[in-house]
């Protein structure tokens, strides 16, 4: 922890609001490279992109990656939701990811944002699937989806057991409307990412 009692890499204006894995340090790092997430909510529905290649495949997540040279993240966020499912979106700031792999000197530094609308038909791509996954509460959204019953007729609830450990910290959260920053340290095991220490906070 920080002098703050944060992890590292966190601003001060935190409130708690899930931490957990193993007594180790933080891993430490000395650069930090820029990333994209982007969520698209409409009524009680989530849209996700099922990775089909790259880094993080077959995960579920929402739509992004690199900031490229002269780009802010907005843009960024913009031009990969357009990239990778072919909408466009009014995409707002919603979190900040921080997220480190046990043997690189670097974190990635995730803008995460949302939008309420869209335009467009999401559209398959080389690298992602989009679908829906119903927001609705009498779905179930634990670790176990394969169990979960949709309200909204034919939407399976949010995988969370097929995506990134940490979204289940954040991405209720967001769903909310609602800011978060937060931490997650993972270690790799083969071809698998294994989450070891991870600190969530909402912005006050
Ligand atoms: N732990 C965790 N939770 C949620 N989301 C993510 C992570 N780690 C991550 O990397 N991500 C997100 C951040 C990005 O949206 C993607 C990674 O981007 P990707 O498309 O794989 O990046 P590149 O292929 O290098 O970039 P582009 O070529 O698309 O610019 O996963």
């Amino acid at each position: 922890m920080g002098a703050t009692g944060l992890p590292p890499g966190m601003d001060s204006n935190l409130t708690e609001l899930a931490k957990g894995g193993c007594e180790i340090d933080w891993q430490p790092y000395t650069q930090t490279r820029f990333y994209t997430n982007a969520f698209i909510i409409s009524d009680d529905k989530l849209l996700l992109g099922f990775k089909k290649r790259g880094f993080g495949a077959n995960l579920y997540n929402g739509f992004g990656g690199k900031v490229e040279p002269g780009e802010t993240p907005a843009q960024a966020a913009a031009r990969e939701l357009k990239e990778e499912s072919g909408i466009d979106a009014p995409l707002e700031h919603a979190g900040v990811l921080i997220f480190l792999t046990e043997g690189t000197e670097w974190a990635f530094h995730i803008d995460v944002f949302s939008a309420r609308s869209y335009t467009g038909e999401p559209t398959e791509t080389d690298e992602m699937r989009p679908g829906w996954f119903s927001l609705s509460e009498n779905s179930i959204n634990g670790n176990d989806d394969r169990l979960g019953v949709s309200s909204s007729p034919g939407l399976p609830s949010i995988p969370y057991s097929k995506m990134w450990a940490d979204d289940i910290y954040w991405l209720p959260h967001l769903v909310e409307g609602k800011k978060f920053m937060g931490r997650a340290d993972f270690a790799k095991e083969g071809d698998k990412f294994i989450m070891r220490k991870f600190w969530f906070g909402a912005v006050c």
